[in-house]
């Protein structure tokens, strides 16, 4: 047999802390970390929080607070007249459904014109760059950037002005799409994006769009169109649109007829959204794609009321998704094989050297699944005091022989200071595994714990399913799902 049996490990730990693991509650265990060089150092979750910005500070210049991770996505797209830019975004919001999306559109940053200035309203360049109140559009997409909800303007175009009473209010999303003719113009609103799309539509077709659309919606005649396409559109094009393409990352040909392009940049932002900004920082953590199947099941095992039967039956779904992306870290190699059809199928072979080690008790809850996917693979424990008993925190651990020569999958459902996950990884350094074989699998994750895991060993894997927005001051996981251990094993009241 190559699985370590179970019954004698929890018999040998029942003689070292005086206990049965699989089903008591054991209260002396979920006591706080101590403070120390590889845990956060402060007693509040405020003193977390600082740790945390701190360190993120330090492993990537660009990242300064913790507020700064859950920034919202910013594209621009800009293009020509009558383009398509609209057609573009709306796709692009249709297509991301399910994320909140807001448009803001430079237009509404039209100055407006005086009464003097509408008086001769067929002279005014409204194509130059000083045509828009940029500043003001710095300052709404300041506070949208920072998640805070904000007034803006609405211009109207029949008249040249803007609704001085009236104002769009704009809700803070996940997505904010910039669109106008000139939003790449200034550096100081392009370095607001994170994405810019220019969209390249022919000159004539532009035009044509533009007549029949000023003619129809915006109440002017044929030739006061042409005589402003000529005097200002076309040369404000040249001179300010055309040179701003080159600071575009992606040019969209035909623009809302591009399906495909759209498509891709849609899929792309979504890999964006999935991505938590820890996963830029770190570049050893793995969220797991989410999915509405996903965030269900993490609905349902955070659900206090939910029953201990259904807690195990979605945690067990949700941990066999884990398991099976963590699997997909490991080496592997090539393999040729020949299908009952006789033809050549060329694939990979498994890797064959790996063994689990869970982290007593909540990990051996994820034990089946890991079971379920690698047949036979041996098992080990480590038992984990998490508060500092005299310096002695391992309590426990039994540990394939060869555990030096294989890969090593962790197991512990929830990360919250990294305490735990520190020592349990220590130890298997001790014991000869190398740092890059030890990929470590967690339901839920606390950005400290992944802190504290990640800086300390920047060469493992972490893999988690979602990452949570921080620790209590009793450094529980926050909003998390209580005491996993209990809630699994059905030792909770
Ligand atoms: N005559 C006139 N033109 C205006 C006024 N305000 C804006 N414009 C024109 O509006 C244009 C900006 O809108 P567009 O980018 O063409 O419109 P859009 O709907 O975003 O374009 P697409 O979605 O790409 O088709 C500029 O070319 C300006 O010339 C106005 O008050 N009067
Ligand atoms: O990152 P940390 O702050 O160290 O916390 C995480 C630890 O806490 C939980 O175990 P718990 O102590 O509740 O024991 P249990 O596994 O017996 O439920 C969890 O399973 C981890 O082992």
């Amino acid at each position: 047999p190559t699985t370590m049996p179970d019954k004698a490990v929890d018999d040998a730990m029942e003689s070292a802390v005086g206990a049965h693991f699989s089903g008591l509650r054991l209260e002396a265990l979920r006591l706080p970390a101590p403070s120390g060089p590889s845990s956060p150092s402060s007693s509040t979750s405020a003193g977390a929080a600082a740790a945390l910005a701190n360190g993120l500070a330090h492993a990537h210049a660009d990242v300064a607070s913790p507020s700064s991770l859950r920034q919202p996505f910013v594209i621009g797209v800009s293009g020509g007249t009558a383009s398509g830019k609209t057609t573009v975004c709306d796709m692009i919001i249709q297509q991301l459904h399910d994320h909140r999306v807001v448009l803001v559109n430079q237009d509404s940053f039209y100055r407006g014109l005086t009464a003097e200035e509408s008086a001769s309203a067929q002279d005014y360049n409204f194509d130059h760059p000083d045509a828009f109140d940029t500043e003001q559009l710095l300052e709404c997409m300041g506070q949208l950037k920072r998640a805070l909800p904000v007034n803006v303007p609405i211009y109207d175009f029949k008249n040249h002005r803007r609704c001085s009473e009236r104002f769009r209010k704009v809700n803070a999303s996940d997505v904010i799409i910039l669109e106008g003719i000139l939003v790449f113009h200034d550096q100081r609103v392009r370095n607001l994006m994170d994405m810019k799309i220019f969209v390249d539509t022919d000159a004539d077709i532009r035009l044509a769009r533009r007549i029949r659309r000023d003619t129809v919606e915006r109440g002017r005649d044929v030739s006061s169109v042409l005589d402003q396409y000529g005097r200002f559109v076309k040369p404000a094009f040249d001179d300010f649109v055309l040179p701003s393409k080159k600071y575009a990352d992606v040019i969209i040909p035909r623009g809302g007829d591009n399906h495909v392009a759209i498509d891709l940049i849609v899929q792309h932002i979504r890999t964006k959204l999935g991505m938590h900004d820890l996963c830029k920082v770190f570049r050893n953590v793995f969220v797991v794609q989410s999915t509405f199947q996903i965030r269900g099941m993490h609905t349902l095992i955070r659900d206090r009321d939910i029953t201990t039967p259904d807690f195990v039956f979605y945690s067990d779904r949700l941990i066999r998704l884990v398991v099976e992306h963590g699997l997909g870290h490991l080496p592997f190699t090539e393999k040729q094989i020949i299908t009952p059809t006789g033809s050549v199928y060329t694939g990979v072979d498994f890797c064959k050297k790996l063994c689990g080690v869970s982290i007593v008790r909540s990990g051996e809850s994820m034990e089946n699944a890991l079971r379920a996917c690698c047949k036979g693979i041996k098992i080990g424990k480590i038992l984990i005091h998490r508060v500092g008993d005299n310096g002695q925190q391992l309590i426990y651990h039994k540990l394939p022989m060869d555990i030096d020569e294989r890969h090593v999958l962790l197991l512990d459902p929830v990360l919250g200071t990294g305490n735990s996950a520190n020592q349990a990884i220590d130890l298997l350094r001790r014991k000869g595994v190398a740092e890059e074989r030890i990929i470590f699998l967690t339901l839920i994750s606390a950005p400290e714990g992944i802190q504290c895991v990640c800086t300390r060993f920047p060469k493992l894997k972490l893999v988690t399913s979602e990452i949570d927005t921080g620790l209590s001051e009793e450094f529980r996981v926050i909003p998390g799902l209580g005491e996993y251990g209990d809630r699994y094993f059905g030792t909770d009241n």
